[in-house]
């Protein structure tokens, strides 16, 4: 068997299990997951290192109709990465219709001659004959090149996934060292963190774009002291995140620290801030600012 290394972008609507296939893939919790849409912004990457192949996964942010600055720059990213890599994996959640998302992926799948292998998941939500019915329809869309069911939650038809990529990708020697299981430096990795905590306690209250951002980080006495700036676009979502007498915040503040320990081997302090950043999302240079629009460098 011929050694083989490639680039996979993972493309799909908001919500469809991006996040939990890439989990499932690399056994690690490097992206962050929630229940509501849009929670993956960067194109946080992944990397499996195996004995036939190593593959490396791009994960986008979900592709939707833009509406305000932040859309268009969160599109622009979820493009990009299908323009650089040897593959696409587009992945639909199966228990919903065919809709106009799809349709926008659709549009940009065909201009770009790729590879692209349809990953259905959610199966375990769905019958066998649904299943079958649902994959008859998909087959007549697009020539896709392969069609695979998964349930990324559980964690099934993985490996079968793993098996069809490497087909799709170039032979080549390894690109990365055995033990990088991700791109993005651990600074990042930790505001996710946060931010997951922030989007888990609030529910629908704070939206997914909320920004997290690390002020300050400093090792003392064996101790890792953490300042984070979380941002929001109005007063009220500060309100919000404060709580009644601070209990909010606290209680974020506690989750995260927790994680982070766990994450960072050593007993984490962790400040958080919270800064009011009217209408932010239109802002270019406020996204700039807040790194969103930065797309894999190290890849680049
Ligand atoms: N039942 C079931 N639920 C799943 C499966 N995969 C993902 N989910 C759930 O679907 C929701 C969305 O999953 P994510 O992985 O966050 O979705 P995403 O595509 O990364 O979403 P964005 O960050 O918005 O792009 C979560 O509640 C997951 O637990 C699956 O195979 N089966």
């Amino acid at each position: 068997m011929e050694y083989r290394s490639g680039f996979i972008a993972i493309v799909g609507r908001p919500n469809a299990g991006k996040s939990t296939l890439l989990n499932a893939i690399l056994k690690e919790k490097i992206a962050i997951m929630s229940d509501k849409p849009n929670t993956t912004r960067n194109n946080i990457s992944g990397i499996l290192t195996k004995e036939e192949a190593q593959y490396i996964f791009v994960d986008t942010p979900g592709i939707h109709k833009p509406q305000q600055q932040l859309g268009r720059v969160l599109n622009k990213n979820a493009y990009t990465a299908m323009e650089d890599c040897d593959c696409i994996g587009w992945i639909i959640d199966v228990t919903q219709d065919f809709g106009s998302g799809d349709e926008f992926i659709l549009k940009r799948i065909q201009s770009l001659h790729k590879a692209v292998i349809l990953i259905v998941n959610k199966v375990d939500c769905i019958s066998k004959e649904d299943l079958l019915q649902r994959l008859l329809d998909w087959q007549s869309r697009y020539p896709f090149n392969e069609i695979v069911p998964v349930s990324a939650l559980k964690k099934n038809n993985i490996d079968e996934l793993l098996h069809v990529f490497y087909q799709y990708i170039p032979e080549g020697p390894q690109l990365f060292p055995e033990e990088m299981k991700c791109d993005h430096d651990l600074n990042f990795q930790m505001c996710e963190i946060v931010r997951e905590k922030i989007l888990f306690k609030t529910r629908e209250e704070i939206p997914h774009s909320v920004a997290v951002l690390l002020e300050s980080k400093e090792y003392v006495d064996n101790k890792l002291n953490l300042k984070m700036m979380i941002v929001v676009d109005r007063d009220s979502q500060k309100g919000i995140l404060i709580g009644k007498q601070g209990s909010m915040i606290r209680s974020i503040r506690l989750a995260a620290q927790k994680e982070l320990s766990k994450k960072c081997n050593c007993k984490v302090e962790l400040e958080l801030y919270v800064r009011v950043e009217k209408n932010w999302r239109n802002h270019e240079r406020k996204i700039k600012e807040f790194g969103l629009d930065e797309l894999n460098e190290d890849f680049n």
